[in-house]
């Protein structure tokens, strides 16, 4: 097992990458588990394959899961299930100094972490990533969140979780269509800051989805010490290096939001897409090589991932992709900062990006 700390003066904690982690969960809680009863948000998907397990490991030590099985899928990041979640642990008696389980992929970790960040003003949680994108993103760093109608992730909070468990057993039972979008965002450390672990993601990425554990476990290690720099850099996104996070989200949002959140393109799907496009679109500013462009887009391609546009089959245009990008986050006073790439490992935030132009661009990439 190896153990990465996020650096955060007060809000500190420990990523565990291993196996076995959660058939042991009552002992790598430890005393964060307080009382005898201990609340678990799960989906639909995951709660067979770990129920039983878990209710061993808590019994043994004394205690009882109590279990809320929420619908899988991105649809379930929204009002009616923050309600629904804060209901349950509202009618289990939280307290503020408690901690509520966290069990399953980016959904499930960013509502239930949503919901503990506004219950009772904030009570403690423990992400149990069992997805590949929430070991290797989304349970570190406290961004969590709801979507609305409007996009992505527009109702949330920084709230940082007191443990990570990233048992990568899990990924044993992860659907290859589910591991390929998690492996975008692992891809993605690469082509911000570290060519090097493109490279290796070029050599390795093809076993790694096949079920090879030890490039799991050294991918998921690599990607969360990448991510707990930055976190522990720039926690609530405001110097610009945090946003260097947000490479290929600003295109892929759009995306998302277009598709809606059925299903139909799944979040790390998007990013590997809306990572070409930046790629793409920095070429055509004249600042990146078109052939590191094409190399980031037949790595996707090699790992069986879509990297085109018109693979989606949209029915819009790049002005209404453009739209979406309006409610970006990062959009400040009219301008929106946007990643971009000067070659692979080379991420920057340009803030001289019209949206006109972008929705030029995209006509042309839907054309393509
Ligand atoms: N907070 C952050 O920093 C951050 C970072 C990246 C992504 N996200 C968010 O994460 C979400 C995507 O996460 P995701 O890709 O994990 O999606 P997800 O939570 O929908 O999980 C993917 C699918 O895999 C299933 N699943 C999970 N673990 C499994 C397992 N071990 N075996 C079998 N099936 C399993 C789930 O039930 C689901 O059907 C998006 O909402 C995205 O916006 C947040
Ligand atoms: O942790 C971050 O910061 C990220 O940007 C990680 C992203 O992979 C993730 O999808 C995040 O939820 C996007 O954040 P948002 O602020 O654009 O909603
Ligand atoms: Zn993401």
């Amino acid at each position: 097992m190896s153990t990465v700390p996020v650096a955060l003066a007060g809000r500190g904690y420990d990523v565990r990458v291993g196996s076995g982690l959660l058939a042991d969960i009552a002992a790598q809680c430890g005393p964060l588990l307080r009382k005898p009863a201990v609340p678990i948000v799960t989906d639909a998907h995951v709660a067979p394959l770990w129920q039983d397990a878990i209710d061993a490991s808590l019994a043994a030590a004394g205690k009882r899961a109590r279990w809320l099985v929420l619908p899988a899928g991105e649809a379930t990041k929204d009002w009616a299930h923050l309600e629904e979640v804060c209901d349950f642990l509202l009618a289990e008696g939280v307290d503020r100094g408690d901690h509520i389980l966290a069990l399953g992929g980016g959904v499930i970790g960013d509502l239930t972490g949503f919901a503990t960040s506004v219950l009772k003003r904030g009570c403690g949680f423990v992400q149990l990533p069992t997805s590949l994108l929430a070991q290797v993103d989304s349970s570190v760093g406290g961004k969590t969140a709801i979507n609305t109608r409007a996009g992505k992730n527009l109702i949330g909070a920084f709230h940082q979780p007191a443990l990570v468990l990233a048992d990568i057993g899990a990924l044993a039972t992860l659907p290859p269509r589910e591991l390929r979008a998690g492996y975008a965002e692992v891809v993605k450390y690469g082509l911000i800051d570290d060519p090097a672990f493109f490279a290796w993601c070029e050599a390795n990425g093809a076993a790694l989805l096949a079920g090879d554990e030890d490039l799991r476990a050294e991918a998921v290690r690599r990607s969360v010490e990448a991510k707990a720099r930055v976190v522990a850099a720039d926690e609530r996104e405001t110097t610009g290096t945090r946003a260097l996070l947000n490479l290929g989200h600003t295109f892929g949002h759009a995306l998302e939001a277009e598709c809606g959140y059925d299903g139909t393109l799944l979040h790390g799907e998007a990013v590997a897409m809306g990572m070409v496009l930046a790629a793409r679109y920095s070429v055509r500013r004249g600042e990146m090589a078109g052939q590191d462009a094409e190399r980031i887009a037949a790595h996707f391609r090699a790992m069986d991932m879509r990297a085109e546009l018109p693979q989606l089959n949209l029915s819009c245009d790049g002005r209404t992709l453009a739209n979406h990008m309006l409610h970006d986050k990062k959009m400040d006073a009219g301008t929106l900062p946007f990643l971009l790439m000067r070659g692979i490992g080379q991420a920057w935030l340009a803030k001289d990006v019209a949206l006109d132009d972008v929705a030029r661009f995209l006509d042309e990439q839907l054309a393509r």
